[in-house]
């Protein structure tokens, strides 16, 4: 057999054992080279897919080889001699290029009138970077669920001139720290590199602009204008969703300043093969590296709220804060809401007023509907769900991927210990599975329990945060 059949065994075993998404950011791009004796060579778009491999993939790459090639199988890894672009010779970057130079003009040093950034009086264009210098690095904070994005974000900043992801799309549920990431790419290239013109712009801006240079037939100028931008970053790129011209021109942009080899950094709000725009431009998105933000776990929730309760300085105690946490669930922003109406309360209320769980439900009540209900099936799976970073829907799917597998097992041995809920309704409740399965699986994590340390200790977590979700008291640090 040669590398590429070799390659294709292992990536069947791989798909097997990865989510479809992980699958096609880690495992797609990777190109089989050369198979000699037992080693198999692989080309990776640049080092942070090795890196990033190895930290979360070395386990299912190695079963996959040793399959494949027997137990002395190696795996070597080749790093792309390109820009990371990886693919090279794909006919759609030739057409890319092509229309890029038929339609727009090279950058031109002046600011055209109309222009909705022109200075009077200056000959070159200022860039005026738009960026808040709140939303640092520095300030946020990394979890599993914002790891990749976070990391290929540094990369960018650190590198701009030679990214190996270009375009980046972040994309994420609202409130998860897309801006934050965006914003803070573009601080910490201002810092390292003041002679880089960044530009931070909402689609929505960019639309306004593009707009009103219609109006003053001065679109050419527009564009003109954006080319000589190092970094632009684009934020809620879902708003060129039936916004054909934006897309047009945005198109025709993009291909430039890739061409140029100037970074594009773009956030959205779902990801890219659910976007509905023009085939070209999603094709194009689809060339760099989309990462996503999920919601972060209760640790790295208590972990954020510190941060932002440490900048405000305002103490809160660990158990109001877990407290908060286990409640908002879905949205950081949520997050900051709470923490600056407890600020509020505290203020209005004086000095002699704590921060404590009675005031937390209170202004809670304002942000989500359930606080410290019983134990229901449902708290139990969104636990569960939360604490091994999966999304509650996982644990009612068919898949087979051993962690879901564990989660759904657990999920169902908490709800008919914590509920009054029959063998029957239980499997109903998890995706129609019949009785017997459901005992099968209350079975294996009693013996689970009695065997395996890890998930004696992840249960009685999981019973804790069960109980702080009534509001009884915590022992978290904070
Ligand atoms: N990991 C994190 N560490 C620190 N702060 C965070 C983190 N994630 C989100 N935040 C904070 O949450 C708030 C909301 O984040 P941001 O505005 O970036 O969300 P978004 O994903 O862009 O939302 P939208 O879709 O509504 O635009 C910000 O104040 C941000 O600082």
């Amino acid at each position: 057999m040669d590398h590429t059949s070799i390659w294709n065994n292992c990536l069947q075993n791989i798909r097997q054992n990865v989510d479809p998404q992980s699958f096609q950011t880690w495992f797609a791009p990777i190109r089989p080279v050369a198979l000699q004796q037992n080693e198999l060579t692989i080309q990776i778009p640049n080092r942070l897919f090795y890196e990033w491999l190895e930290e979360h993939y070395v386990d299912v790459l190695k079963s996959s080889l040793q399959q494949a090639l027997g137990t002395t199988g190696r795996l070597q890894y080749r790093i792309s001699p390109s820009r990371g672009e990886g693919r090279s010779g794909a006919p759609a970057q030739n057409g890319a290029a092509k229309s890029g130079n038929k339609n727009t003009s090279a950058p031109g040093p002046r600011p055209a009138p109309g222009n909705p950034f022109v200075i009077p009086g200056v000959t070159r264009p200022r860039i005026p970077s738009n960026l808040d210098t709140r939303y640092t690095f520095d300030n946020f904070i990394e979890g599993d669920c914002n790891s990749l994005a976070r990391n290929a974000a540094k990369a960018v900043a650190d590198n701009p001139a030679n990214t190996a992801f270009n375009p980046l799309v972040i994309h994420g549920n609202v409130g998860l720290g897309k801006t934050h990431l965006l914003q803070a790419i573009g601080n910490h290239i201002t810092q390292k590199f003041p002679n880089k013109a960044v530009l931070y712009v909402s689609t929505d801006t960019f639309t306004n602009q593009l707009v009103s240079s219609i109006g003053s037939n001065t679109t050419n100028d527009l564009v003109n204008w954006y080319q000589n931008v190092d970094v632009l970053l684009v934020d809620d790129i879902q708003q060129l969703v039936k916004r054909k011209k934006t897309q047009d021109v945005f198109f025709n942009l993009f291909n430039v300043l890739r061409q140029n080899n100037k970074a594009v950094v773009m956030t959205c709000d779902r990801p890219i093969i659910e976007l509905d725009i023009e085939e070209r431009l999603r094709s194009r998105f689809q060339w760099g590296l989309s990462a996503d933000l999920s919601m972060p776990a209760l640790e790295t929730r208590m972990a954020i709220l510190k941060s932002k309760a440490d900048s405000t300085a305002v103490d809160i105690p660990a158990n109001v804060a877990e407290f908060i946490c286990f409640h908002i669930q879905h949205n950081i922003r949520q997050l900051e809401g709470v923490l600056n109406n407890l600020v509020l309360h505290k203020g209005v209320l004086g000095d002699g007023q704590e921060i404590d769980l009675k005031l937390a439900k209170e202004v809670l009540k304002n942000f989500v509907t359930e606080i410290n209900k019983e134990v229901t099936p449902d708290v139990i799976q969104r636990t569960v769900a939360d604490y091994y970073n999966l999304e509650v829907e996982n644990l009612a799917s068919a898949t087979r991927r051993r962690q879901v597998v564990l989660a759904r097992q657990i999920s169902m041995f908490l709800v008919k210990q914590y509920t009054e809920e029959s063998l029957k309704s239980i499997g109903r409740m998890f995706g129609g599975r019949d009785h017997s399965t459901v005992l099968y699986s209350i079975k294996t994590v009693k013996d689970l329990m009695e065997t395996n340390d890890e998930i004696r200790k992840s249960l009685s977590e999981l019973e804790r945060k069960i109980r702080i979700g009534r509001g009884e008291g915590s022992d978290m640090d904070f």
